[in-house]
């Protein structure tokens, strides 16, 4: 529906990546000035859309999903968020009723998805949420949507995004709800979260055995990701910089609404360009695909910055339909 305003508009894709040191690792001015205001301008052109639903589709950094069972997608009926670095704990606005139902229109595509009703979520899911609705995370209701960003080889390929986000898109063109999906994570970045091919087993366990960490526990990961956001600021080489012409790509197709040049992407290639967090774009993907493709949309929110120190190829994007 080109013609159509934010606020007459029926579906609205937000993309925004998040970074838990936000607040915690210095920023340059000038990057902290332009992130403030896409941050403002996304959160108002969220407020004039006035959604009435919210798809959110975020990724974990093993806080509530774990190796023991690591689902490549999981909608959650219940969700709460940990509250880890500065983001809120509590629950989320779950609209459980429609993620039932989501479930099972996918599940009648024959997309098979996993559903927990006790889902945990961190600053992946809570983090947009608190930037757009405020520390209380008072919120229109939300279906939240795990994506796996980090466990090989569960994490899904690009098609498999596109086709859940199809999916989804099918699923709200039944519902006369004013909507809008969130991906949240990306865009090219790689912080120091922790693989199987790890050496220590300890760190092996931890990362495969559901568990709460303690409050030392917690202060030492921050401690430990606020070193190499520093790290990365100071161009130390064990940590992979950020790839901002590949987050430009990302940004353009998303735009453009060419996803299946975009699907053409190797998945190897996603981690060797752009950083093994670069899979969280495809928490984007998702969302893009609910919205018709090939269509250049009108996109009043574009935003873009690279920012070391936050270790984040920072984007923030809003489009409607
Ligand atoms: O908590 C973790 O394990 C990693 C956190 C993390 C750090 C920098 C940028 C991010 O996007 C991010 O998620
Ligand atoms: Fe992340």
């Amino acid at each position: 529906m080109s013609g159509s305003t934010i606020a007459t508009a029926r579906r609205a894709f937000l993309g925004m990546s998040h970074s838990p040191l936000l607040g915690l690792n210095p920023v340059a001015e000038d990057d902290q000035i332009a992130i403030d205001k896409a941050i403002a301008a996304a959160r108002a052109a969220v407020h004039e859309f006035a959604p009435e639903l919210i798809v959110l589709l975020g990724p974990d950094h093993y806080n509530g999903f774990f190796n023991e069972l690591m689902p490549p997608f999981c909608i959650g009926s219940q969700a709460t968020a940990v509250g880890d670095y500065l983001s809120p704990a509590g629950p989320l606005n779950v609209a459980a009723e429609l993620a039932i139902a989501l479930a099972e229109h996918l599940m009648d595509r024959h997309f098979d998805i996993a559903v927990s009703r006790r889902m945990l979520v961190d600053h992946g899911f809570s983090q947009a949420l608190q930037f757009l609705w405020g520390d209380e995370m008072d919120t229109p209701p939300v279906i939240p949507i795990f994506m796996n960003a980090v466990a090989q080889p569960g994490i899904a390929r690009m098609a498999r995004c596109k086709a859940l986000g199809e999916g989804v898109g099918s699923f709200l063109d039944q519902l006369p709800l004013r909507t809008l999906l969130i991906g949240s994570g990306g865009l090219s970045h790689e912080p120091p979260v922790p693989t199987l091919a790890h050496p220590d087993p300890a760190v092996r366990e931890r990362i495969t055995v559901r568990s709460t960490p303690t409050e030392q526990e917690r202060e030492l990961k921050t401690e430990r990701v606020k070193a190499a956001g520093l790290a990365l600021a100071h161009g130390d080489s064990w940590m992979k910089p950020l790839n901002p012409e590949w987050d430009l790509q990302w940004m353009d197709a998303m735009a453009s609404g060419q996803l299946d040049g975009l699907c053409a992407m190797s998945e190897a290639s996603i981690g060797a360009m752009a950083g093994n967090s670069a899979h969280e774009s495809k928490t984007w993907l998702v969302a893009r695909s609910a919205l018709p493709a090939n269509t250049r949309l009108s996109c009043p929110v574009r935003a873009y910055r690279a920012i070391p120190s936050l270790i984040a190829g920072y984007g923030v994007m809003f489009m409607h339909h």
